[in-house]
């Protein structure tokens, strides 16, 4: 058995009901097959790869808040901070009532990969609650979010772990977060991202995961003699990821027929009116079905089955393994050319691979979806050079970025013989840095 494989089996033996961790474990070492085998023994005698999967901490706390009733609510916490080798930890807070350790092992482990990509100098990690804010009032979020922030405060800090929004935790959360750590640690410091403007955020921050997505699309789709311009879109998801990806793809020239949320999709063949979305999901917090009601000539489908909307390109950015081996099929049916995808891990193992023995040119979201987090740490940046970049500067910075991390993915994968194979490309990129930082700092 390989070194990789062993790894694997450990992985999945030591770490019981966490299948979207092994899931991400799996992806990752059979990439780094052909890395590994060249250098085994070097790896193996210092137990590089069983040092690489296992967090090197994960602190879980209890969450007590009252809700509206005057009744005592209690949630699980949790921050894993899976790698600091190139930086302090740093990683999105995820707050939805799916979320176990188990899935913030996952997105700890991806997070190392995709901070690696980045150039930049932040290690892996990430955190959240089974909380929901679906149907919370604004006090009760407040009343959620200053009960986390009292325990992760302990934790936490500008140059240890800087963490910021993911799925359930926006510009209102992160506010909230933000105002109790000040109170509690005294300190007015970059200890989040995903700021508000007033209080030390980073212009293009909200719009950075969703822009660089399409920036990664233009990438590739260059590199293939190919242009976003009339190129039909679907875009599954209709929050923060989603809207902007939606955004930049229409300045571009691309054409957005379909959009959903966790009840069902829309269909707009005439194009997706993005400023309708917008109201329904930032300003009034409401389900995607009422964009149907409101514009004439779409039409709702509640439940799943978006991927069978013709389409060339498809971006999945609502939530992990949403795209399964029948979505696959169906899109590589209609004729659709390409899947870059801006939530993490949305496409099954068996689908992506069917995607890409069927040409389907496939961007895997630790690669594609990085410019949320670098955007982040040019706000770090920001924060600790006490001064703001103008819109324009950290759009170009993003845009570099996200053309940077299409090189990185697209040489690895042709240095290994591999050409367009982006997730063999972007593991090996990613471990590259991570791990010649671990071998440097010794048995840690
Ligand atoms: N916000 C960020 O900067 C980044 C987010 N991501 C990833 O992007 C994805 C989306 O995150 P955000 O847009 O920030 O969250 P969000 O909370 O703003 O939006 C999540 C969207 O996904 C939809 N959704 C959730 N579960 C679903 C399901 N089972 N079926 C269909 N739709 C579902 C929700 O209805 C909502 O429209 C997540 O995988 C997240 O980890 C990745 C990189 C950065
Ligand atoms: O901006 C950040 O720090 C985290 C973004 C995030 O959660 C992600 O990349 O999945």
């Amino acid at each position: 058995m390989s070194y990789t494989e062993e790894v694997y089996e450990r992985v999945v033996a030591q770490n019981p009901g966490e299948p979207e961790f092994h899931q991400a474990v799996k992806e990752v070492l059979d990439s780094l097959k052909v890395v590994i085998d060249k250098n085994e023994e070097k790896y193996r005698s210092v137990s590089l790869l069983e040092r690489l999967v296992e967090p090197e901490r994960i602190i879980s706390f209890r969450v007590p808040w009252v809700d509206d009733n005057g009744v005592v609510q209690v949630n699980k916490g949790y921050r894993v901070q899976f790698n600091s080798a190139i930086g302090p930890y740093k990683g999105g807070l995820r707050f939805h009532p799916s979320v176990n350790q188990g899935i913030l092992k996952f997105l700890g482990f991806e997070q190392t990969f995709k901070n690696s990509l980045t150039g930049l100098p932040i290690g892996g990690g990430k955190g959240g609650s089974n909380f929901d804010p679906k149907g919370k009032s604004d006090r009760e979020v407040m009343a959620f979010c200053q009960s986390f922030m009292t325990e992760l405060s302990k934790y936490i800090g500008a140059d240890t772990d800087v963490p910021a929004g993911d799925i359930g935790v926006g510009g209102r959360e992160i506010g909230y977060l933000f105002g109790q750590y000040k109170r509690i640690r005294g300190l007015y410091e970059g200890v989040l991202t995903g700021k508000g403007l007033t209080y030390g955020g980073s212009l293009i921050r909200t719009q950075a995961t969703g822009y660089g997505v399409v920036y990664m699309l233009d990438e590739i789709m260059k590199a293939h003699k190919d242009s976003i311009a009339g190129k039909t879109f679907v875009v599954t998801g209709s929050g923060n990821v989603a809207i902007y990806a939606v955004e930049k793809a229409q300045q571009l020239g691309g054409k957005v027929v379909a959009m959903c949320d966790s009840n069902g999709f829309i269909h707009d063949p005439e194009g997706i009116k993005l400023d309708i979305v917008k109201d329904i999901k930032e300003v009034k917090r409401g389900r995607i079905k009422e964009y149907a009601d409101r514009v004439e000539g779409a039409t709702y489908t509640e439940g799943l089955g978006i991927w069978n909307i013709k389409c060339d390109v498809y971006l999945p950015c609502a939530t992990q393994n949403e795209l399964s081996l029948d979505g696959a099929k169906a899109l590589v049916a209609n004729g659709c050319k390409y899947v870059v995808e801006g939530a993490n891990m949305p496409t099954t193992l068996d689908a992506t691979s069917y995607l890409m023995e069927n040409g389907v040119l496939f961007m895997p979201g630790k690669a594609a979806n990085a410019g949320g987090v670098a955007t982040s740490a040019l706000e770090m940046s920001q924060n600790s050079m006490r001064l703001s970049w103008t819109a324009e500067e950290v759009d170009e910075k993003l845009h570099n970025i996200m053309i940077d991390i299409f090189h990185k993915a697209d040489d690895a994968a042709k240095r290994y013989d591999m050409e367009d194979n982006y997730v063999a490309g972007a593991n090996i990129a990613g471990f590259e840095k991570v791990v010649d930082a671990m071998m440097a700092q010794g048995i840690c």
